[in-house]
């Protein structure tokens, strides 16, 4: 062993920090000779110390703030939320400790002003448990490519909705009860309501989008949907013709016709083909595909949620910046030199599947397909199946900007021949 002993402060000791805390003392061997220099667990913030009589006494604190200000060099900040932890890693960083943390939500809206403390004092700052839990993603964005161009991020990116739109997909079981069980297995955020209304995995859209595009993308950036209005007619809808129903985080590379590239970044629930490789992604499994111009395709796939996953990509991080600081040197900075805009979701090419229930008459149809064509929204396909006094219509479309898909299903559900709107959703993974 090198280096002088690395010696940190865990703050929050909840589903993940209580992993990071387990592995940090039976690991203690290997993460030293793999730093090259022991990482010592310093201190614990914890709210309550007196709730946590299976953790070292001696190290717990309730004052997370005193305990940053300490004699540390590596902040693990497991509490989640922005104030008061923004402050304090702020804190951190501008001491130049190094920081580690797997809150997507803080990043998402202050990764600017964090990257500059860290710059500005020569400190790392790493993520890689804030998005897509244990799967190595960020640093390959990071650095793998660092030498490509990346024109496409897109997968499922939240645990907690692809664990219910699974449960809902094959068995029927409710969205309700399926979101407790969720949370009973450490998967939800302490609010819920971040993962099903698409907050979580916006915040996460934002921090992909940044990294890939070497921009500034936000999470109020992100056009964003959850899963709270998916129906079950939705689900049957998108069985009917094949398909499945997931919520992803869609990032891409837009280039107009005037050569002018931006950004698009968005969160919504989508039907993609059974066959389609992120069709199979079940429970609270995460997986992200990224295109880029000379590597191609490429997929990770793994546990995008949970204690132990999480913690497995807090601990790589944490070994990685220990190792920095023996060596004295240190990890890649923000990059967002591109500064690219965002495009506006109205302008993002999206393509609609729509399911109605018409009036089973003469020129139905006919009727219908003007209201898109007035909308310039060319038509893919149409499927119609006759009932007794109504027929269901679906119909697919293709790539139209978003804003005239909208407004096409809002004039469509206002006419009289169409009985109910039964299901729209967009489509991705087709040609
Ligand atoms: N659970 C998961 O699967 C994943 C969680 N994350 C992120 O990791 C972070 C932690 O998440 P979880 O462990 O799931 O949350 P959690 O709610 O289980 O743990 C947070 C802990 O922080 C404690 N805490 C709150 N305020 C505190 C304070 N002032 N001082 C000391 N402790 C305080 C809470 O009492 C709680 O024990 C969050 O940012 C979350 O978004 C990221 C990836 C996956
Ligand atoms: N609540 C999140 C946890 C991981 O980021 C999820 O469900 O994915
Ligand atoms: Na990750």
């Amino acid at each position: 062993m090198d280096g002088k002993t690395v010696r940190v402060a865990l703050l929050g000791c909840g589903t993940v920090g209580s992993e990071v805390a387990r592995l940090l003392t039976e690991q203690a061997d290997e993460l030293a000779a793999r730093a090259g220099a022991p990482v010592e667990l310093a201190g614990i913030a914890v709210r309550r110390p007196d709730k946590h009589p299976e953790l070292p006494q001696h190290l717990l604190t309730s004052d997370a703030a005193a305990l940053v200000e300490s004699d540390v060099d590596v902040i693990v900040e497991l509490i989640g939320g922005i104030e008061p932890v923004r402050t304090w890693l702020l804190t951190a960083l501008r001491k130049g400790k190094s920081v580690v943390t797997a809150n997507k939500a803080l990043l998402a809206e202050y990764s600017a002003e964090l990257s500059e403390a860290a710059d500005s004092a020569g400190a790392d700052l790493y993520f890689e448990a804030s998005v897509a839990g244990a799967i190595p993603l960020l640093r390959p964005l990071r650095e793998s490519l660092a030498g490509d161009r990346i024109t496409k991020v897109m997968g499922i990116v939240n645990g907690t909705t692809n664990f219910i739109l699974s449960a809902m997909d094959s068995s029927g079981a409710g969205y309700a009860e399926t979101l407790d069980e969720a949370s009973r297995l450490g998967y939800a955020e302490a609010d819920p309501t971040a993962d099903v209304d698409g907050y979580d995995a916006a915040s996460k859209a934002a921090i992909l989008a940044s990294l890939a595009f070497h921009s500034r993308v936000t999470a109020s950036d992100v056009y964003r949907e959850g899963i709270a209005n998916v129906t079950s007619s939705d689900i049957a809808a998108a069985k009917a013709l094949g398909r499945t129903v997931k919520l992803l985080s869609i990032c891409e590379r837009v280039t107009a016709d005037d050569g002018t590239e931006s950004v698009s970044a968005r969160v919504h629930p989508v039907m993609i083909p059974r066959s389609h490789p992120l069709a199979g992604v079940g429970g609270a499994f995460n997986a992200v595909f990224v295109e880029a111009d000379a590597a191609g395709e490429l997929m990770f796939y793994g546990q995008g949620a949970g204690g132990a996953p999480t913690a497995s990509a807090v601990l790589g991080d944490l070994v990685a910046v220990a190792r920095n600081r023996v060596l004295g040197g240190r990890g890649p900075r923000e990059s967002a030199h591109a500064a690219l805009p965002v495009r506006p979701m109205g302008q993002t090419p999206t393509r609609y599947h729509i399911s109605l229930d018409v009036a089973d008459k003469p020129g139905v149809l006919a009727q219908v397909a003007q209201v898109f064509a007035a909308h310039e929204v060319s038509i893919a396909a149409v499927r119609q199946r006759d009932r007794l006094s109504t027929a269901s219509l679906v119909i697919v479309t293709h790539l139209a900007p978003d804003a005239a898909l909208r407004a096409t299903v809002e004039e469509i559900g206002k006419m009289d021949v169409v009985h109910e709107v039964v299901s729209v959703m967009r489509v991705e993974g087709e040609d």
